[in-house]
């Protein structure tokens, strides 16, 4: 461990400290030198006795910086692991975190583009739209068509700091495992390798560019989503050109309704916008949080998203996708045999689970979400009690599932938010059931056949030469297995031979030292006796040498 490492440890457990919440771990989880350390920091008191833990963890992670704010945020979307009290407080972790120089913005941006600022751009605006703890956004109007744009630059030296943090939270995270021993409910090893993707996906602002031009693509035909344009030829690693957009804040409640945006329609579109990315594109944004979404200004009546921030974008097997459309319409028929049954099929649980125990397990879990009407049941939460309970079976979440599920919870929120009578179902059920008829019967395989067509059509020219080459090697492996056939037949019949010899030989010793303890001439006895060796010398000898064929 370096020394910046340590010093890094040093403060974060200083903070802990500080916010009381070496409390969290219970006296008999406590490792032995834990008194020592503990006495360490004598002088280090618990401030906020008042407060609740989860509250003190929050201000502990809003004390520790980007890193730790960002972790808690993730954190908070896990449903899955924490308690409602602690998943409310860490999602009230802001990222608000002061900008940084722009002369070194200016700097950054220059080392990327290799040309100087003022003669690609004009009005570059020094002044930051927006500092978050990765990045910078700063507007521009570009030179070569005059249109307004925004620069999303990398703080200086950020990947150095996270990988230090993150090197010290997979220390923490691997001692906290051990502590904690087998079935703990916080997995906090999967918890930080699961950031650590998410984050160090987000350093890389080239692969930002290139998803979400492939997202713009996607959709350059709908009213739902709008991306904006981005400038590939001057994005890099640390850099992003793009289109400037003038939405609303989508968390801006007041500012949509005094434009008179249709809230209804837009929370709709949010649930279809969801189902059309997983199940038409595989493809969906993944970290939806308020400041990635707004809302146009023009046709307040007809009002699309616009998406920004493609960092983290999440992808599913075709396996994946068609046992996620089937375990959501057998949970709304209620028939948890099939969910069951599902999972099995689906390998996300493994095959000697007891199935019996486990329907009744989901049937315990989902049945009292039918207390409420159809229309208010989330599918954020029926996958979320499903993961639950499989969890209790063994079944290892996959990380796109999770992402999955998180983003799902957080646009059916937005959407109630957006609209507080939205029906989820009545949205969604047409959406799964139209993708679930295109995936079975003969219309499916019409289309898997024609998907297809284009490998038919490029091996169809070869077909007569694979034909002939196949009979030619169906004629050799058959010529292979009579010669097989006609060495194993000499094996045996070389097998026989011998035996027979050996066996008359047995006879003739046998009957040669009868004749002579009966005292019958001395002669007949030799000859009988002298037949046997000889016949058993020739049966040892006839006997097949190589067993193997
Ligand atoms: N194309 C754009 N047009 C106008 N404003 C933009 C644009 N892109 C980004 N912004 C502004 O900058 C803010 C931060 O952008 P973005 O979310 O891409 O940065 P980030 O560093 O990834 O932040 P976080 O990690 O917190 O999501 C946005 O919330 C928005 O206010």
């Amino acid at each position: 461990m370096s020394i910046s490492s340590l010093h890094r440890g040093y403060q974060v457990l200083r903070t802990l400290l500080h916010y009381g919440l070496d409390e969290l771990l219970a006296k008999d989880k406590r490792p032995k030198l834990f008194p020592l350390i503990r006495g360490c920091f004598f002088w280090i008191r618990n401030q906020h006795k008042d407060k609740s833990a989860a509250e003190r963890l929050k201000l502990a992670m809003q004390e520790l910086g980007p890193v730790y704010i960002k972790l808690g945020q993730m954190l908070s979307t896990r449903r899955d692991l924490l308690d409602d009290e602690w998943a409310y407080q860490l999602a009230m972790l802001q990222d608000r975190v002061p900008p940084f120089d722009s002369a070194l913005a200016r700097e950054a941006i220059e080392t990327e583009l290799n040309a100087s600022i003022d003669s690609l751009f004009d009005d570059f605006d020094d002044v930051p739209l927006a500092s978050a703890s990765i990045a910078q956004v700063h507007s521009a109007t570009l030179k070569s068509n005059g249109k307004a744009v925004v620069l999303k630059v990398l703080r200086p030296n950020v990947e150095a700091l996270i990988l230090a943090d993150l090197q010290l939270m997979s220390h923490c995270a691997a001692l906290l495992e051990r502590i904690l021993g087998d079935g703990n409910r916080l997995r906090p090893a999967e918890v930080i390798e699961d950031y650590r993707l998410t984050i160090l996906g987000e350093l890389n602002l080239k692969l930002e560019a290139l998803n979400a031009i492939k997202l713009r693509n996607n959709f350059l035909d709908s009213d739902a989503l709008y991306v904006p344009y981005i400038y590939e030829d001057l994005s890099f690693t640390r850099l992003i050109v793009m289109e400037r957009i003038y939405g609303i804040a989508v968390s801006d409640l007041s500012a949509l309704k005094a434009q008179g945006t249709n809230l209804k329609l837009l929370a709709e579109r949010g649930v279809e916008l969801f189902f059309t990315q997983v199940f038409r594109d595989n493809f969906f944004h993944a970290d939806m949080h308020p400041g990635n979404i707004f809302i146009s200004r023009d046709h307040p009546d007809n009002p699309y998203y616009i998406g920004l921030d493609c960092g983290i974008m999440g992808t599913l097997t075709d396996v994946d996708k068609r046992y996620l459309a089937e375990n959501f319409l057998a949970f709304f028929n209620r028939d948890y045999q099939r969910i069951a049954q599902l999972h099995l099929e689906s390998g996300w649980v493994s095959e000697h689970t007891d199935i019996v125990a486990f329907e009744q397990a989901i049937k315990i879990v989902c049945e009292p979400m039918f207390n409420k009407p159809l229309a208010e049941i989330s599918f954020g939460h029926v996958l979320l009690a499903l993961f639950r309970t499989a969890r209790q079976f063994n079944m290892v979440v996959q990380p796109q599932l999770v992402l999955l599920q998180k983003t799902l919870l957080y646009i059916e929120g937005l959407g109630r938010q957006l609209y507080p009578q939205l029906d989820l179902w009545q949205t969604a059920k047409p959406f799964l059931e139209q993708w679930m008829a295109k995936q079975v019967g003969p219309k499916a395989l019409f289309d898997k056949f024609k998907s297809n067509a284009p490998f038919w059509a490029e091996k169809l020219p070869e077909l007569p030469e694979l034909v002939y080459d196949n009979l030619k090697l169906g004629r050799k492996l058959l010529g292979t297995q009579q010669q097989m056939l006609d060495k194993y037949l000499k094996y045996q019949h070389k097998a026989h031979k011998s035996n027979y010899l050996l066996i008359t030989s047995a006879v003739f010793v046998i009957c040669g030292t009868i004749l002579f303890t009966q005292a019958v001439t001395l002669w007949a006895s030799l000859l009988c006796l002298g037949t046997g060796a000889g016949l058993w010398l020739l049966g040892w000898q006839a006997r097949p040498k190589n067993r193997k064929l």
